[in-house]
C-alpha cells in the first residue's frame, strides 16, 4: 500500500561525539597516557617520557587536548556512557524519529565491548532494546506498536545477513522513498527485548571474527542493527503511521598490517576494512568541510559500509558517535588519529524529522489526498511567481555601466546554472523512480517464475520470463550507470556554482557598481529558492502519479468485481468525476492484437486477461502487458509492430517495436490533445520536433527518448541505434532548450537597463518550468521508441485516468 509522507518540521542538529576510553590490560605493558577532565576534556600526554619542562613550556611536547560532548574515563561503565550521552535519543524512536549510535577507534580500542558489552556490563546495544520495550510497554494502551530487526555485516566489501543462517551477498539499492535498503535483508518482527538479544546473540556468533596480534577476537566485519519501530495511534490519527529507526553499528578496528602481524587472507580483510574505514573518515571530513567552506562533496559511495551510514551522517537522523580509545603510550598514534576524527565530527549536522506515513484504503481518499496536493501544487506555483516577480524589480540604480556588461554574462551563466541544477535533480529523481518500478517488476517475475517453476521444469513460458528478467536487469544496471553520470554532473554543477559566487564576491569587495552586484547576488539566491520549490513541485507530482497508480489498480479491481462500464460511469459522473478515454481504449489498454487465446499461451496457470477475477490477476497483468511490448515483440507474443499505453510519471507512453513508428500511431484522444501518426523522422531529426508539434499540439509538453521500460538487451543493435538516437535526442533538446532560452533573455535584456538580467532570468526559469518536463524525460536509458504526452494537461480537472 503506497505511504505519504506527511509534511513534518525538520530540526537541525550536529553529531553528538562521544569518547571512551578502555582500561589497561593487565597483559599491556606501557603507561597510561590519557587523562579526563569534567567528563568533556580529553589530554593524551606525550608517549615520550625524557621530554621536560622546558619542551613543554616551548611546545615541544606531542601532548594533545580536545574537548566533545562527553568524555569518559576508563572506570565508567556502558551504563555510564547509556544514562549520559544516548538515552535521550533512544526514546525518539518510538515517537517516529531515526537514531544511528556508531562506535569508531582502532583496532582493540573497545568498539564490540562498548556496543555489545558483557553480561555483567551489557552494551549500547542491549541498553537501547530495553528502553525502546520499556517505552513501548508504557505506551502499549494507547498506540499499537510493531518492532522488527535486521542485523548484516560488511565483511570484505560484501553484506551479509547475520540472521539468516548461510546468506548470499545482499546488494544495496538506492531507495526515492526509505533511502539506502538492502535488498533482501532479512527483517524479523520481535515483541521483547530478550528476543532481539537472542537475535543478537546469534549474529554476533555469525559474524567474521579472528585473533590478530593486537585483539584476541578482533571483529573483521561492520555490523549494524537496525531496530524499526511503527507505532499507530489507537484513537485519533487512525491511519497515520510513525516509523522510528535505530541502527546500531559496530565497525570493524582499523589497523596497521605491521603491528597485526598479519598476512594472506587477514591481510586483505584488514585491506578491506581499512578502505571502508578510509571512506568514512574522508566522509567525515567532507562532512565537516561543509560546515566551514559550504557544500563540498561527500564520496558516500566508495564502501558500502559509508553508503549504508549515509542518512546517520548527514540525513534524517540524530546521530551518536562513539569514539573508542586505548590509554596506552604504544597506541599513542591511533588514539590522536581517531580523536582527530572525532573533532571533526563535532562539525557534521543531521537533519531530524519524524517518519510520519499515512495508511490509505480507499479510493475517495486517494481523490482528496490528490485534491489536497493540486492546491499545494497551485500555492508553490503562485509562490514561485511571486518569486518571480521579486526577482523582475528593478534596481533603483538605472546607469548600466558598459564595463559591466561582463555582469550579463555572469547573471546568464548563474541562472543557466541553476535551471541545469534543477534538470539534473528531476533527471535523477526520475531515473531513481524508474528504477524503483523496475525492481518491483523483477519481484513479480521473480514470483511468476518460481510458481511456474512449479508447473513445469521448462517451457516457453519460463523461457520468456527469464528473458524479460534479463532486460530488466539490463535496465537496472545502465540506469544505475546514468545515475552516478547525474551525480557527477551535478557536483560539476554545484563547482561552478561556487566559482560563479566566489566572482560575485570578489567583485562586491572590490569597487564594481556595489548595488547591482548585490542585487545580482540576491537573484541567485532567490533563483536558488526557486530551484527548491521546482523541485518541490516535482516531487509532488510524483506523489500525484503514484495515488493515480493507486486508482489505476483499484480501478482493476473494480473492473475485475464483473460491474457494468454503464453503472460505474453513471456513478462516477454523480460524484464528478470524468472518466477518460472510455470509448478509444480496449480494455486495460492493451492492444487488440493480444487476444485472449494469445495471453491464455501464454500466461502462466492462474493468470487470465483483463476480466481476471483477483486484484494480484490484474497487477500480474500490467507486467504481460510490458512483455508483450518489448522483448516479445519479437516473439509469438507480437510478431508485428504493435503499441500498448500505460499511464506512467505523469505520462502515457507510447510504445513502438519497429524503427519505424506504425501509422496507426495514434494519441491521446480526449479532448483533442493530438491525433496523428509519427513519421519515422521524428526520431531521426528531433531538433525540429517539439517546435513543430508544440506549435500544432499546444498540449503536448513532454517528449521522451527511448526509455528504459522494455528495452532490448544493451548489447543487440537496437539498443546502440536507440542510444545513439538519445544522444542526439539530448544534444538537440538541449540545444533547442537554450536557444530559446537566450533568445529571452537578449530579448529582455533590450527591454529592461539594470533589471534586464532578472527579467531574463525570470523568463528563463518560467521557461525552464514549462520545458522541464522535457529534459524530466529525455536522459532516461535506451529502450523502445515511446513517446509521452502528460496527463496531468488539465490538473484543476477532476480527472480519472482509466487505466
Ligand atoms: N571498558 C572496558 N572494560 C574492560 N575491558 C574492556 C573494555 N573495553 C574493551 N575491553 C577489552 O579490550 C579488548 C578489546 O576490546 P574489543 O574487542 O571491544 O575491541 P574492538 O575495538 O572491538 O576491536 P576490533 O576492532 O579488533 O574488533 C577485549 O578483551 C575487551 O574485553
Amino acid at each position: 500500500m503506497p505511504s505519504i509522507r506527511a509534511p513534518a518540521a525538520k530540526r537541525t542538529t550536529t553529531l553528538t561525539v562521544a569518547v571512551k576510553c578502555r582500561p589497561l590490560k593487565e597483559r599491556e605493558r606501557g603507561r597510561d597516557i590519557v587523562r579526563v577532565n569534567d567528563n568533556k576534556e580529553v589530554i593524551i600526554l606525550d608517549p615520550d617520557l625524557s621530554k621536560d619542562y622546558l619542551d613543554r613550556i616551548q611546545n615541544r611536547t606531542k601532548e594533545k587536548k580536545y574537548r566533545f560532548d562527553h568524555a569518559f574515563a576508563p572506570h565508567c561503565t556502558n551504563l555510564d556512557v547509556y544514562e549520559r550521552g544516548i538515552s535521550s535519543i533512544i526514546s525518539g524512536v518510538v515517537q517516529g524519529l531515526n537514531a544511528t549510535i556508531f562506535a569508531y577507534g582502532s583496532t582493540g580500542s573497545g568498539k564490540t565491548y562498548t556496543m555489545v558489552g558483557t553480561q555483567e556490563d551489557p552494551g549500547l546495544m542491549v541498553l537501547s532494546l530495553h528502553t525502546i520495550f520499556t517505552l513501548i510497554e508504557k505506551d502499549k494502551n494507547s498506540d499499537q506498536f510493531e518492532v522488527s530487526c535486521s542485523y548484516l555485516e560488511v565483511y570484505n566489501e560484501v553484506i551479509y545477513d547475520l540472521l539468516e543462517k548461510s546468506s548470499g551477498h545482499l546488494e544495496l539499492r538506492e531507495d526515492p522513498e526509505k533511502g539506502i535498503i538492502v535488498v533482501g535483508l532479512r527483517c524479523i518482527k520481535v515483541h521483547s527485548a530478550d528476543k532481539i538479544l537472542e537475535l543478537l546473540n546469534l549474529g554476533n556468533s555469525r559474524r567474521k571474527t579472528e585473533s590478530t596480534e593486537a585483539n584476541a577476537t578482533s571483529s573483521r566485519s561492520h555490523a549494524v542493527l537496525e531496530i524499526i519501530v511503527k507505532r499507530k495511534q489507537r484513537n485519533k490519527y487512525q491511519n497515520q503511521v510513525m516509523r522510528g529507526k535505530l541502527a546500531l553499528v559496530d565497525l570493524a578496528g582499523s589497523e596497521r598490517a605491521s603491528e597485526t602481524n598479519s598476512g594472506g587472507q587477514k591481510l586483505r580483510d584488514g585491506a578491506n576494512i581499512n578502505r571502508s574505514l578510509l571512506a568514512l573518515a574522508n566522509c567525515i571530513n567532507a562532512l565537516g568541510k561543509q560546515h566551514k567552506k559550504g557544500l563540498a562533496y561527500v564520496p558516500y559511495r566508495n564502501s558500502k559500509l559509508t553508503r549504508i551510514l549515509k542518512d546517520g551522517l548527514s540525513g534524517n537522523s540524530q546521530t551518536v558517535m562513539v569514539a573508542t580509545i586505548s590509554p596506552a603510550d604504544n597506541q599513542y598514534h591511533h588514539t590522536i588519529n581517531t580523536l582527530k576524527y572525532a573533532d571533526r565530527a563535532k562539525e557534521i549536522k543531521t537533519h531530524i524529522q519524524k517518519n510520519i506515513g499515512t495508511i490509505d484504503t480507499h479510493v475517495s481518499d486517494y481523490q482528496r489526498m490528490i485534491d489536497g496536493l493540486q492546491i499545494e501544487v497551485c500555492r508553490l506555483r503562485k509562490e514561485l511567481a511571486e518569486k518571480e516577480s521579486q526577482l523582475s524589480v528593478k534596481p533603483a540604480e538605472k546607469s548600466v555601466d558598459d564595463e559591466l556588461s561582463w555582469l550579463d554574462i555572469l547573471s546568464r551563466e548563474t541562472s543557466e546554472n541553476v535551471q541545469e541544477r534543477i534538470n539534473l535533480q528531476k533527471a535523477l529523481f526520475e531515473l531513481e523512480e524508474t528504477n524503483l518500478r523496475n525492481r518491483f517488476e523483477l519481484q513479480h517475475l521473480d514470483d511468476a517464475i518460481a510458481k511456474q517453476q512449479a508447473i513445469e521444469k521448462e517451457g516457453s513460458v519460463i523461457e520468456a520470463l527469464i528473458a524479460r528478467q534479463k532486460v530488466i536487469l539490463d535496465n537496472i544496471r545502465d540506469n544505475d550507470e546514468v545515475g552516478i553520470n547525474y551525480q557527477k554532473e551535478i557536483e560539476e554543477n554545484e563547482k561552478h556554482r561556487f566559482q560563479l559566487q566566489d566572482m560575485i564576491d570578489k567583485a562586491i569587495s572590490k569597487n564594481g557598481n556595489k548595488t547591482y552586484l548585490r542585487i545580482l547576488n540576491q537573484y541567485r539566491l532567490l533563483g536558488m529558492a526557486n530551484t527548491e520549490l521546482q523541485f518541490e513541485m516535482a516531487m509532488r507530482d510524483q506523489i500525484i502519479h503514484n495515488q493515480r497508480e493507486a486508482q489505476r489498480k483499484l480501478w482493476n479491481m473494480l473492473m475485475g468485481l464483473g460491474l457494468e462500464e454503464k453503472h460505474l460511469l453513471d456513478f462516477a459522473a454523480k460524484h464528478g468525476i470524468i472518466i477518460e478515454d472510455w470509448t478509444m481504449m480496449p480494455r486495460l489498454a492493451i492492444s487488440d492484437k493480444y487476444s485472449v487465446s494469445t495471453f491464455d499461451r501464454f500466461a502462466p496457470k492462474g493468470y487470465s486477461q483483463c476480466s481476471g477475477q483477483s486484484i494480484s490477476r490484474s497487477c500480474i497483468f500490467q507486467h504481460y502487458q510490458d512483455f508483450g511490448s518489448s522483448s516479445f515483440s519479437r516473439g509469438p507474443w507480437n510478431p508485428s509492430g504493435t503499441f500498448c499505453r500505460e499511464e506512467h510519471h505523469s505520462s502515457y507512453y507510447m510504445l513502438s517495436h519497429d524503427q519505424s513508428p506504425p501509422a496507426y500511431l495514434s494519441l491521446r484522444k480526449s479532448t483533442n490533445h493530438w491525433i496523428g501518426s509519427a513519421p519515422d523522422s521524428w526520431f531521426g531529426t528531433p531538433a525540429k520536433l517539439p517546435q513543430n508539434l508544440r506549435s500544432s499540439c499546444p498540449e503536448l509538453r513532454t517528449w521522451a527518448s527511448p526509455c528504459s521500460e522494455g528495452s532490448p538487451s544493451a548489447s543487440s543493435p537496437s539498443a546502440d541505434l536507440s542510444r545513439h538516437r538519445k544522444v542526439m535526442w539530448n544534444d538537440a533538446s538541449r540545444k533547442h532548450l537554450y536557444e530559446t532560452r537566450n533568445a529571452g533573455v537578449s530579448d529582455s535584456q533590450t527591454m529592461m537597463g539594470n533589471g534586464r538580467t532578472a527579467l531574463g532570468f525570470s523568463a528563463q526559469l518560467s521557461e525552464l518550468h514549462s520545458t522541464s518536463h522535457i529534459f524530466q524525460h529525455t536522459e532516461t536509458p535506451s529502450g523502445p521508441n515511446i513517446l509521452r504526452v502528460p496527463s496531468f494537461a488539465t490538473p484543476e480537472k477532476n480527472l480519472f485516468c482509466k487505466p
